[in-house]
């Protein structure tokens, strides 16, 4: 496939307003791709290979000025002006290629795996002189493009390109385009367990369908975790399970896969980064303690002081780092401890189709808990009373609450997905509204008096699954520090769009549109009906949705993708368990 064939959609794709549209012209993209699909798909969503192989550009915006400036003739000053009055290197770049005289020179031969291949040596090239040639890869993609060619490779190579499709968009595209829909779940499964759109695409294509569905759990590949539901009764959550109950304390700290192959060990993130490095003891101590051939575990590390065993709230050892938290040099000092809660892999043995109290048993005999490494303390219990006590004393023991787990036959780990296998319940569930939401900035609203320059509101959506939009749910003006208020224009600025995101789905319309990825977590009062909002909508009520009033934000949810938001349907069951309480 021509690369400008693909740019002349992903231009079509940034024009769209309309959902239906995006994933269309998404389809018939992918379509034709023909043998270059793999490495489409990765480009489409400004990879070249999923994250957890951390492959990156390594290329600065200064460095792109410096190569436009060479291959262009023009001052450097000049090329920064330019990208100063377009706020974009990809415009910039193609402006640039615009104004050259010399057409492209093989033209034909810019096909999207020549683009891929040329980037993934830029990637690639490191050491000793690799800034030429990094600057000679993209001097000879320039000369080979046409404006808008060189604009969407810039913003590939900036990390800039997002045509707003997650990998779950183009992962039903590609079901669509090549697969039956009565199949669709089986893919989903597929990718949850194995995370890399261009393998799925590849099979898809094929329509291996064996393949597909013999992806599991693979050690040293991060999986998309389990995730809980909530209800807002410990009897609530009883009857929900039909008393086939188990309940865990349920720590509060940072979700952590940790995975062992030979002699390798990794441990991921909830958003599937690499994040080893930032787990000195831990990995010591399991290299120390345990001979497993390989194993795959699910659990949540938390801080704790040595001297008592007391829990410590794991703001205490992390800081940002760009948009996800990392633990700092303080984790040697305050040591941490992986409470164990899942196991998915051991020795050879796919255990994520056994039933919950198995894969416990098989924790059970294989760790016994050290400073590092404890289970996660449990009670098996159908009684109301003792149940109680146990959330009393979660409490007391430094936890958020409890997770129930189901322990029928058919409780298997479900990667990936939100479901009621697993149900949390916290204190502040039994408050009229149960809990605070994580949502996605969709728009902004400018500020006047003493927000002047800054923005007075930013307009908030939740994340319908389904559909892949994002909805929106409430207006938020309350609860910035002057810190954070005035740090949002800088942090939004390469957010801004100039029309509604074909992914968002709003009637109200903001100063100013922002592309969805900032995640923000916010308390409101309550839930209520309303017209105006696209959360939900006609879901409750016909020619309405849902809106959350008086939100206050509490922080900004770094570790979060726009995709990991609150759903749409959890913000219905949020809703429903409001007005039972009523
Ligand atoms: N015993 C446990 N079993 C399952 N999860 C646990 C347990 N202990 C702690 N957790 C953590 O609790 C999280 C869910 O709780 P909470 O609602 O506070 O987190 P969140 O990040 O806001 O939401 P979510 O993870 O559900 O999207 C799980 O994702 C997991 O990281």
């Amino acid at each position: 496939m021509l690369f400008s064939e693909a740019s002349k959609k992903f231009m079509e794709m940034e024009s769209t307003t309309k959902r239906l549209e995006l994933t269309s012209i998404l389809g018939s993209l992918l379509e034709n791709a023909g043998d270059d699909l793999k490495e489409l798909v990765y480009l489409i969503q400004g990879k070249l290979a999923p994250d957890y192989e951390g492959i990156e550009f390594g290329v600065s915006g200064k460095l792109i000025v410096k190569s436009l400036a060479a291959i262009s003739g023009m001052d450097e000053e000049e090329v920064n002006k330019l990208f100063y009055k377009n706020g974009d290197l990809g415009i910039t770049a193609s402006e640039i290629r615009e104004k050259m005289e010399q057409k492209p020179l093989f033209r034909e031969d810019l096909t999207v795996h020549y683009v891929y291949t040329r980037l993934m040596e830029l990637a690639k090239s490191a050491g000793h002189g690799s800034v030429k040639g990094k600057t000679d890869i993209y001097a000879d993609l320039m000369v080979n493009s046409y404006p808008e060619d060189i604009k969407y490779i810039t913003r590939i190579i900036m990390g800039k390109l997002r045509l707003g499709v997650a990998d779950s968009t183009i992962l039903d595209s590609l079901v669509h385009a090549f697969f039956s829909k009565d199949n669709a779940d089986m893919v989903e499964t597929a990718y949850n367990f194995h995370p890399d759109i261009g393998l799925i695409a590849t099979l898809l294509q094929k329509g291996d369908i064996k393949a597909i569905s013999n992806i599991g759990p693979e050690p040293l590949i991060p999986f998309k975790v389990m995730l809980a539901e909530r209800l807002r009764s410990i009897d609530d959550i009883r009857e929900k399970m039909n008393h086939h109950v188990s309940f865990e304390y349920k720590y509060d700290g940072l979700r952590t896969e940790l995975h062992k192959k030979g002699d390798k060990i990794k441990i991921f993130s909830r958003g599937l980064e690499e994040t080893t490095e930032n787990f000195p003891d831990i990995i010591e101590n399991f290299k120390k303690s345990y001979s497993f051939e390989s194993i795959i575990i699910d659990g949540e590390s938390v801080p704790f002081n040595p001297d008592t065993g007391e829990l410590f709230p794991f703001q205490m050892v992390s800081k940002r780092r760009g948009r996800k938290y990392q633990i700092t040099e303080k984790s040697t000092e305050i040591p941490l401890v992986m409470f164990i809660f899942d196991i998915l892999e051991l020795n050879g043995r796919i255990l994520v189709n056994l039933p919950y109290e198995e894969r416990r048993k098989i924790l059970e005999e294989n760790f016994v808990d050290n400073e590092h490494f404890r289970l996660a303390t449990r009670l098996s219990s159908d009684d109301s009373e003792e149940i109680n006590k146990f959330f009393e004393q979660s409490i007391e023991d430094g936890c958020e609450g409890i997770v129930a787990k189901d322990t029928s036959d058919e409780s298997v780990y479900r990667a990936g997905a939100r479901g009621w296998l697993w149900i949390k319940f916290k204190r502040d569930y039994q408050k009229e509204l149960a809990d605070s939401m994580d949502l996605v900035i969709i728009g902004a609203f400018n500020g006047r008096g003493r927000r002047a320059g800054a923005y007075g509101a930013l307009l908030m959506a939740s994340y319908n699954e389904e559909t892949h939009a994002f909805e929106s749910v409430t207006k938020l003006g309350t609860g910035f520090s002057d810190e954070v208020l005035f740090s949002l224009p800088k942090m939004l600025s390469d957010l801004v769009r100039d029309h509604k995101p074909a992914m968002v789905e709003s009637k109200m319309v903001p100063d100013i549109w922002i592309y969805p990825q900032i995640v923000m977590e916010i308390q409101g009062a309550e839930i209520t009906v309303s017209p105006i909002h696209t959360c939900a909508f006609g879901k409750i009520e016909k020619d309405s949705g849902l809106a959350l009033r008086f939100p206050r934000l509490i922080k900004i949810r770094d570790d979060k993708n726009a995709e990991d938001a609150t759903t749409t349907n959890e913000i219905i069951e949020l809703y429903k368990m409001q007005k039972k309480t009523k």
